[in-house]
């Protein structure tokens, strides 16, 4: 049986009906677990009593808020597929994703409703609006008036194994944002996995950064203290608030961009300030700079753990490792250019490593496996891994293989096992360079490269001859309060380039003053329009 999260919710509100379940930091304003499921009812109540057909796509559009979780939990109740949509992405990528998924309705706040309003081609497909927020009448009524928490209980949809939940939309990094099809058994193993592994639940306070993790939290029975921050530009938290609502609820744990920790750890360390009730912090999406981890364990108690689970929009949780590990056994191998370790498969997720292969491959038979330390493509098959994007069967025939017994999904990264079953990750597919002499991987190449100390970040790319080769070229983007002069430090980055085989070849360097990176993150290296301005230089 597929289980819809909203029924665990229902569950877990009932045996902590009294105790908070939602504050938001920037009104201080909580609700208990009833009230929440409360809210939750009267919501999927007056949105089926307005016209909106269950089963149908809404494209939700409403800030991090009790509403928000409220009107999330409605529409699962419902069994009507959400669309989340980061705006970050831009609003062109955000046009050419809406008329991807043609949503049927619109439940979003005043400003989105006017967005929707001024682009009104891209949102052909909406047949019905519903304002969240005070527009004067202009946008509709405001339906969060609507609803006084005494609504009857809302039967709770029970999916079936196909049942869409969520479409929810990729960073983008390598090409348009994809969305992707969340089935409610998707959401379940998450939340089960986060439970079994992560050991979270109702005695704990989280701090989401993203902010659909406050939904697992809730179906957990934890409470969820709501950021005073726009989730879409993690690196433009303010730490000062961040940290005063850590410390004002006792927050026990965060799941979030490596960007916000980046920006907290720093004005922690400044102040020497400890999180002391801070016992797990989970950063994930983008990979995790080893002194950020090491900034971040010094802001908070001895035994806390933090993990930098790895996974995508398409599969996530698949693979974790705790910093301990990291700090003591892998990360010196990582500065010598090995890769990034990101850890073991999580409980029931099973990974390969193939041998690249740039089209489709059909059956999983088709591919062939590498041994350890062989570097190759990542697959992974299991309960979280998705199985298509939406309304995009090219995509997903690129990025799926099918197996006997279901399917494998394509990480889009290459990596290898090691020995003992732990995974590195070595970049991205399309990020390798691959000349007459070798495949060049970028997160193993930049690396040694990131060890100068004036050196901030680098990148590595491809560039082409003029009889049509492709050679390798490291870009450096220096630290912001740099003590050389630029011609210096091409000369000290290529001395030390010389010095490992893997860069010695590399004849071309570059600086840049600042890369260009993807806004969710703020870390995800643009290495494709690096190429271009490289290659320009030239
Ligand atoms: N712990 C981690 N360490 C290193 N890299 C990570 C980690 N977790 C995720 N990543 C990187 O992030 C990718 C997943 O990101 P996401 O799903 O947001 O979309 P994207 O791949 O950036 O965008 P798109 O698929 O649209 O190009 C992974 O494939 C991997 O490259």
């Amino acid at each position: 049986m597929t289980v819809n999260i909203a029924e665990t919710f229902v569950e877990t509100s009932l045996r902590n009906a009294g105790k908070t379940a939602v504050t938001e930091a920037s009104t201080n304003r909580s609700v208990t677990f009833a009230e929440l499921n409360a809210r939750a009812d009267g919501f999927a109540a007056y949105l089926s009593n307005n016209g909106l057909v269950p089963g149908k796509i809404v494209m939700l559009m409403v800030l991090p808020s009790i509403d928000f979780i409220s009107i999330t939990l409605a529409l699962f109740k419902l069994g009507t597929p959400i669309v989340m949509i980061d705006p970050g992405m831009g609003y062109r990528n955000l046009l050419r994703c809406i008329e991807k998924v043609s949503p049927d309705y619109l439940i979003g706040v005043p400003k989105a409703l006017l967005f929707a309003r001024l682009f009104g081609s891209s949102f052909k497909s909406v047949k019905k609006k519903f304002c969240v927020g005070n527009s004067f009448g202009l946008l509709g009524p405001d339906i969060t008036a609507k609803i006084d928490g005494t609504a009857a209980p809302y039967p709770v949809y029970h999916p079936g194994p196909d049942d869409l939940a969520a479409i929810i939309f990729t960073t983008g990094s390598t090409g348009p944002p994809k969305g992707v099809r969340y089935e409610h058994k998707i959401f379940s193993a998450q939340l089960e996995l986060i439970r079994q592994y992560y050991k979270l639940g109702d005695q704990d306070t989280d701090q989401p950064g993203f902010p659909l993790f406050a939904l697992f939290s809730a179906a957990l029975g934890a409470r969820s203290v709501i950021p005073d921050m726009d989730p879409t530009r993690p690196a433009q938290v303010d730490p000062e608030k961040f940290v005063a609502s850590i410390l004002q609820h006792s927050v026990t744990y965060s799941f979030g961009s490596p960007a916000i920790w980046n920006v907290v750890s720093n004005y922690c360390i400044a102040r020497r300030i400890v999180l002391e009730n801070v016992t797990k912090v989970l950063m994930a999406g983008a990979p995790v700079p080893y002194e950020l981890l090491q900034r971040v364990l010094s802001i908070l108690p001895d035994h806390a753990q933090v993990y930098t689970p790895y996974g995508a929009t398409e599969s996530l949780p698949t693979v974790s490792i705790e910093s301990r590990e990291i700090i003591t056994e892998t990360a010196l191998a990582s500065r010598k250019g090995k890769g990034t370790c990101v850890g073991r498969p999580l409980p029931g997720i099973r990974l390969k490593i193939i041998e690249p292969c740039p089209g489709e491959i059909g059956r999983i038979d088709d591919a062939k496996e590498l041994g350890a330390f062989e570097i190759g493509e990542i697959v992974v098959k299991g309960k979280v891994v998705t199985r298509a994007y939406m309304n995009n069967d090219e995509e997903t025939r690129l990025a799926k293989i099918a197996d006997v017994d279901g399917f494998w999904h394509r990480m889009g990264d290459v990596g290898y096992l090691d020995g003992s079953q732990r995974l590195w990750f070595c970049g991205r597919k399309a990020h390798r360079v691959e000349t007459g002499d070798g495949i060049y991987y970028s997160v193993c190449c930049e690396a040694l490269i990131n060890e100068h100390p004036e050196v901030y970040r680098s990148a590595l790319v491809g560039l082409t001859s003029p009889g049509g080769d492709t050679f390798p070229a490291l870009i450096v983007e220096p630290v912001k309060d740099k003590a050389i002069d630029n011609t210096t430090l091409l000369r000290e980055v290529e001395a030390l380039a010389k010095q490992n085989t893997l860069t010695e070849r590399v004849e071309h360097f570059f600086v840049h003053p600042s890369f260009p990176v993807d806004i969710r993150h703020n870390a995800k290296i643009f290495r494709e329009k690096l190429a271009i301005w490289a290659q320009k230089k030239l």
